[in-house]
């Protein structure tokens, strides 16, 4: 068992039996005469039109620590439900995860669909409980239960009504979570000892339960094209807390992986016309959620390379930018962790000033910045799309807009064409990124850096760029090889 795991169950022990001592078994049992009826946890998910979604309410975690800053469980629930969740899972561990028993019992009067208790229930008193806060169903894991109290704990939740979910990660102890015969059974794909999840873990599994048993893959689903490989898999339903909840309008986001929300318009947006003035320059707003971590708008490497992997430069914009800025396939996800994390791609608007043939060019300094590019030279102007670019009707754009106006002072009319995508898969920094390249023509040589990190400024003829290439940066070289020819 992992670390964490028995981390857990200690401090769960102490906690039932301070429970015990408060408030004994027998008048716990009482309170069960008022707890509402039972909501069907099984069929709310086997009713649902495509894979079934119990969506989480978390605000934080041991993989994660703090999840979401402004949290109020009921209003999540309620923007789960009303934008599609089957079943909601609420969490009432108090210590690892900052939930409470009163969350699930404020949510269950606030919602309609059927909610289960995620905790980490080792006694009868647990379950108690959770159906007297209102549970319809609970969460029991394999690897925290022993075969007899497995099937005791599950005996005695539908006993009380509620068929409880079983989850489990070792496939080990499938066999034994099958001889309950219980109808809903839980595959998580996060490892425990590294934290790491992984969805082939439950597409491993599924091929070994029966398809009238509702199988949940549980952990690490973040977007709506990991929802289609499990509909490829016959996976039934899925349990998802972190992605959803890190999102700055979790409706939206909901209805991103559910894949109902409409993509946006893209032919509408200005990103596809060729030589058009920017619209006027608009106060960002900045939104309270995520202040304290950044959270970039990230695309799944796996979804550029179903498009058509490329290193180098491609003009062929057609084919990756309509699919790539669909909301159903972006997330905003924390900056530091994306950084590291190679299946996911960074947007990052690339812009390109040029007058009557030349190119502007600067030297990374200062401290801000991506530190890996320090000391380079380029050619390109811009930067990562955050959340607080989302309230734009076009986010993409709002995001190259703040960071244009962030970096320089671009005191020039101008056109501007979006010409090409940048992929680099040689660099470490190239690996987590993808360049969406502008030209920028200038009417007047007029951009002035605003920012300690845009230093040794001036404009270039592409042939002079092109003679000190080894001190630019990777996409900038590419540019100037590729694309400014
Ligand atoms: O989430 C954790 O860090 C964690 C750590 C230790 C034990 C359990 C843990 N998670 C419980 C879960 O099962 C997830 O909350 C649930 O599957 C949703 O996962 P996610 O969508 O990745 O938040």
């Amino acid at each position: 068992m992992s670390n964490v795991l028995e981390k857990i169950m200690q401090t769960k022990r102490g906690e039932i039996d301070r429970a015990r001592q408060q408030t004994s078994e027998e008048s716990l049992r009482e309170q069960l005469n008022s707890a509402p009826p039972v909501r069907d946890f099984v069929q709310a998910l086997r009713n649902a039109s495509n894979v079934g979604l119990i969506a989480e309410v978390k605000k934080a975690s041991p993989s994660a620590g703090l999840i979401r800053a402004d949290f109020d469980p009921v209003q999540i629930a309620q923007t789960y439900e009303s934008n599609g969740a089957n079943c909601l899972s609420v969490l009432t561990d108090e210590q690892y995860f900052q939930g409470h028993l009163d969350f699930l019992k404020a949510v269950r009067q606030a919602v309609q669909i059927p909610v289960l208790r995620k905790e980490f229930i080792l006694d009868r008193y647990q379950i108690i409980e959770a159906r007297a806060a209102g549970a319809d169903s609970i969460l029991l894991i394999a690897e925290c239960l022993p075969q007899e109290q497995l099937a005791d704990l599950y005996g005695y939740s539908v006993e009380l009504g509620m068929e409880p979910l079983i989850e489990l990660y070792e496939p080990e102890n499938l066999d034994r979570v099958l001889s309950l015969n219980p109808k809903l059974v839980g595959v998580n794909n996060r490892n425990l000892k590294t934290f790491k999840t992984d969805l082939e873990h439950s597409f491993r599994l599924r091929k070994q339960v029966p398809t009238d048993v509702v199988f949940v893959s549980e952990s690490g689903i973040k977007t709506h094209s990991d929802v289609q490989r499990l509909v490829e898999a016959n996976v039934q339903a899925m349990l998802v807390g972190e992605s959803l909840m890190r999102q700055p309008d979790i409706g939206v986001a909901v209805q991103q992986l559910l894949g109902t929300k409409s993509p946006i318009s893209l032919k509408s947006s200005i990103l596809f016309t060729s030589h058009i003035l920017l619209s006027p320059l608009q106060e960002p707003l900045v939104t309270e959620t995520h202040q304290d971590v950044e959270h970039v708008l990230v695309v799944p490497t796996l979804l550029f390379h179903e498009l058509g992997h490329f290193q180098g430069f491609s003009d062929d914009m057609d084919r990756y930018l309509k699919t790539l800025l669909d909301p159903m396939h972006t997330s905003y996800l924390p900056r530091n962790e994306m950084e590291e994390d190679p299946s996911y791609k960074q947007l990052i608007p690339y812009c390109i000033f040029r007058h009557e043939g030349k190119i502007f060019y600067y030297r990374r300094g200062g401290t801000s910045g991506e530190s890996r590019l320090k000391k380079k030279r380029s050619i390109g102007i811009g930067g990562h799309i955050s959340s607080i670019d989302s309230h734009a009707e076009s986010v993409y754009r709002e995001g190259m807009r703040r960071e244009i106006e962030e970096e320089v002072d671009l005191a020039s009319a101008y056109t501007e064409e979006c010409v090409g995508m940048i992929n680099d898969d040689e660099t470490e920094v190239g690996r987590v990124h993808l360049g969406v390249v502008h030209v920028f023509e200038l009417e007047s040589a007029k951009v002035h850096p605003r920012e300690e990190s845009i230093q040794e400024t001036g404009f270039a003829t592409p042939d002079e760029l092109r003679q000190e290439l080894d001190d630019f940066e990777t996409w900038s070289q590419i540019c100037l090889k590729e694309l400014l020819v």
